[in-house]
């Protein structure tokens, strides 16, 4: 399947819909279902699902949908072939808080790597997607504008980004290492990569858990502008459904910063 401008609206359009579902709920009485993981489940993920799912069937017949929600039924060959990677809304935990940091995220996987991404963030009106071969982008209140990473200057403080609802003890071990001054700011949701790919941050350091979902439409959207999301090996995150669900540690950051990040003394 060919990443086209015609494929990403699509696809825009389609996290739009379930956008305008989220906030229906969001604007109501919040019930939260405590899932068998003991992650927060509401009827808003549920009604996303099942928008993206219909409108994904409709228009790219026979390819797999992968959700946080819901499976595709088992496809022979299915391993290898392109499929949608689907969370239908990341971020439970602050739209249950109400903190407008909840995003829909639709991403197309071909050969392992996200090739086409997109990230809505409903309550923000802000919306992020990216293709290969046809750069990032962002479209908000303010107009549509291209997206770029930016490095690290060695004169300001590094912008480290984490989660917010998710620490990890290592972050601080992490930060810790820093040769340089930082500011650290938390964000819900897959909006971390979006930052740095708009160069509001840095670095995004990951050393808790994050499933494919979780990451592959935003790792989409940062690789063309510019970044990379990396093992803390060095090497991409790649995504399939004859890899581990859950994702390696990872840093996501300007390309050109990720040598000096992953390699602190
Ligand atoms: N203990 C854990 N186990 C599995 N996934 C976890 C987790 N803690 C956080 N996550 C993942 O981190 C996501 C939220 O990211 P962040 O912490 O950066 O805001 C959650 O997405 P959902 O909200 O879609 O469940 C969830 O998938
Ligand atoms: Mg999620």
């Amino acid at each position: 399947m060919n990443v086209t401008t015609e494929l990403l609206d699509t696809l825009c359009a389609i996290a739009g819909e379930a956008g305008h579902a989220i906030m229906e709920v969001y604007e109501g009485d919040i019930a939260v279902i405590d899932k068998a993981d003991q992650s927060p489940l509401t009827v808003a993920d549920m009604r996303a699902d099942a928008i993206i799912r219909a409108r994904l069937e409709a228009a790219f017949p026979g390819i797999y949908i992968l959700s946080e929600e819901s499976r595709s039924p088992e496809q022979a060959g299915a391993d290898h072939a392109p499929f949608f990677l689907v969370d239908p809304l990341d971020g439970t935990k602050e739209f249950v808080k109400r903190n407008g940091e909840f995003t829909v995220n639709i991403a197309l996987i071909a050969d392992g790597v996200p090739v086409a991404g997109v990230v809505y963030a409903p309550a923000l009106s802000t919306l992020y997607y990216g293709g290969a071969g046809l750069g990032a982008w962002c479209r908000d209140a303010g107009g549509l504008r291209p997206l770029q990473a930016v490095r690290w200057d060695p004169s300001t403080p590094l912008q480290v980004i984490g989660s917010r609802s998710h620490g990890a003890e290592e972050l601080n071990a992490w930060l810790q290492k820093l040769p340089c001054a930082h500011e650290f700011v938390a964000a819900g949701s897959s909006l971390k990569f979006c930052r740095i790919a708009e160069g509001a941050a840095h670095a995004y350091p990951r050393f808790g858990l994050t499933s494919q979902w979780d990451t592959a439409a935003a790792h989409c959207v940062l690789n063309n502008a510019g970044g990379a999301v990396l093992a803390l090996d060095g090497q991409p995150l790649r995504y399939g459904m004859g890899l581990p669900i859950l994702n390696s540690h990872f840093l996501a950051c300007h390309a050109a910063d990720a040598n000096w990040l992953l390699n602190l003394p």
